[in-house]
């Protein structure tokens, strides 16, 4: 194959993998030879052969075979080291504009990770629990001037951070190709970092990640404890700061909770905004389900889904949305395969294990809202001091719920109950538990309530 043809391949790459991606990793590659179902490529560092071959080998095959190479698998060797300069002439950052990676030596091309094309700010779905985070990520997108500095985005797993970083990503590149855009996690920075010191490039690295206009550290909780990144970390930070600089970070949680964390880096985290990406509710699960299922509908035009399917799985998996997301992937490609409709028996069937262990477990706060609404009662009166038997009732109803359905001690389940002693406690779920058997209509809402909460 020639240089070439090789063009034209690397043309269809690029559709494929995105313009940051492509500029930053396939492009550098040279090919060198293409015999015996072999492709092999020179990439200038050993970096880059680890990152392309882990993360576009596959693409790469792809276009190559579809331009009529009969290639088996790709290699990918190191260039042979030219001798650089020590101090490798730097881009300085008025002439970073380009946005080119910046070339600076052999080992310190722009060490950015590549960026999901599926996590946009369009297939991003926002409810109540990440609203929040959304507004501010949407924010940093514009490229405006920066507002607040670091922006920090923390959550538990599953929860979208990555997803809502790579947003801002595409979207400043999209809007602001001016923009030097670096994403990468905490622990490709250490490594970098480690890289840059055992080859002696670290004013290179320094040079260089001072020359972004944005920086992004997913998970950064990976650095704690770790001194000397920390030490490098926070200097990095401070030169983009004083710059005016944008700095996205993200955690599974609160700066002030990050173990080990240095406390100089700790208080510069949490001078910015700090958001947090809460657990999913019922609306935001079915919502993502929905859309992912929209998604599906075109890849499997034939198959067709039960009313109540998605609204099941929206109850019954609350663990974090990978998982959510993985439960669909499945059921679509069970059913497809089977050639079955997709109903609730079907679900059930294909993804017992995922059912069974993301078995949902109640909260107190979902009992109490239940509650208030099966009675019609204001929350804030269910928990709060009015005696009258038309509330206080609920509230006994509530608590025994909240004994029953969640581990629970009485002292929390009390404070949960704007503050009320355990022994108020006590009292309540026994009057519920004395009347129960006496009262049909109280059983039955029992009954009922219980079904509720618990499907
Ligand atoms: N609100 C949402 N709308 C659509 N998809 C979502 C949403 N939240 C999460 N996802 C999807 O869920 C999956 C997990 O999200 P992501 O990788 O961003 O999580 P994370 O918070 O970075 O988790 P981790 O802590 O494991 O890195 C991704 O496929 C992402 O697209």
């Amino acid at each position: 194959m020639t240089q070439e043809t090789w063009g034209r391949v690397q043309d269809e790459i690029l559709k494929s993998v995105g313009k940051n991606n492509f500029a930053t990793w396939i492009e550098p590659l040279r090919i060198i030879d293409l015999s015996e179902g072999i492709a092999a490529f020179e990439a200038p560092t050993k970096f880059m052969r680890d990152w392309v071959s882990r993360n576009f080998a596959d693409p790469i095959l792809r276009e190559l075979r579809k331009a009529g190479a009969a290639v088996e698998r790709i290699e990918i060797r190191v260039a042979e080291i030219r001798p650089a300069p020590v101090s490798a002439p730097v881009s300085k950052p008025s002439a970073a504009k380009a946005r080119k990676p910046v070339r600076l030596a052999d080992e310190t091309d722009l060490p950015g990770a590549p960026l999901d094309p599926r996590f946009t700010f369009d297939s991003f779905v926002v409810g109540k629990p990440n609203e929040l985070a959304h507004a501010a990520a949407r924010r940093v997108a514009e490229g405006g001037p920066v507002t607040f500095n670091p922006l920090f985005l923390y959550g538990g797993v599953g929860l979208g951070k990555t997803h809502l970083m790579h947003a801002i990503a595409h979207e400043l590149n999209t809007r602001r190709p001016d923009l030097r855009v670096l994403y990468l996690s905490a622990e490709q920075f250490m490594y970098r970092f480690i890289q840059a010191l055992r080859e002696r490039q670290i004013m290179d690295f320094k040079e260089m990640f001072r020359s972004v206009d944005v920086l992004m550290v997913d998970d950064v909780q990976f650095i704690a404890g770790k001194d000397s990144t920390q030490e490098e970390f926070f200097h990095t930070f401070n030169a983009l700061v004083d710059q005016g600089k944008q700095i996205v970070i993200s955690a599974d949680r609160a700066p002030g909770e990050i173990k080990d964390l240095e406390e100089r880096i700790r208080s510069r985290l949490q001078c910015g905004l700090i958001v947090d990406l809460h657990p999913t509710d019922y609306e935001l699960r079915l919502g993502i389900l929905q859309t992912k299922t929209e998604a599906y509908r075109a890849q499997y035009p034939a198959l067709q889904i039960a009313d109540g399917v998605l609204e099941f799985l929206a109850h019954r998996i609350t663990t974090n949305v990978r998982v959510l997301e993985g439960a669909l992937t499945r059921l679509f490609a069970f059913a497809s395969l089977v050639g079955r409709e997709i109903t609730l028996d079907l679900a059930q069937e294909c993804l017992v294990d995922i059912l069974r262990a993301s078995d949902r477990k109640v909260t107190i706060e979902e009992i109490q809202r239940k509650v208030a609404e099966h009675y019609n009662v204001r929350l804030s009166d269910l928990v709060g001091p009015k005696r009258v038997r038309t509330i206080a009732r609920p509230r006994q109803i509530a608590m025994y719920l909240a004994k029953n359905l969640t581990t629970r001690s009485l002292p929390e389940i009390g404070r949960r109950f704007g503050g009320r002693d355990h022994t108020t406690i006590m009292h309540g779920i026994r009057k519920i538990e004395e009347l129960k058997s006496s009262d049909v209509q109280l059983a039955e809402d029992l009954n009922l309530l219980r079904r509720l909460l618990e499907s």
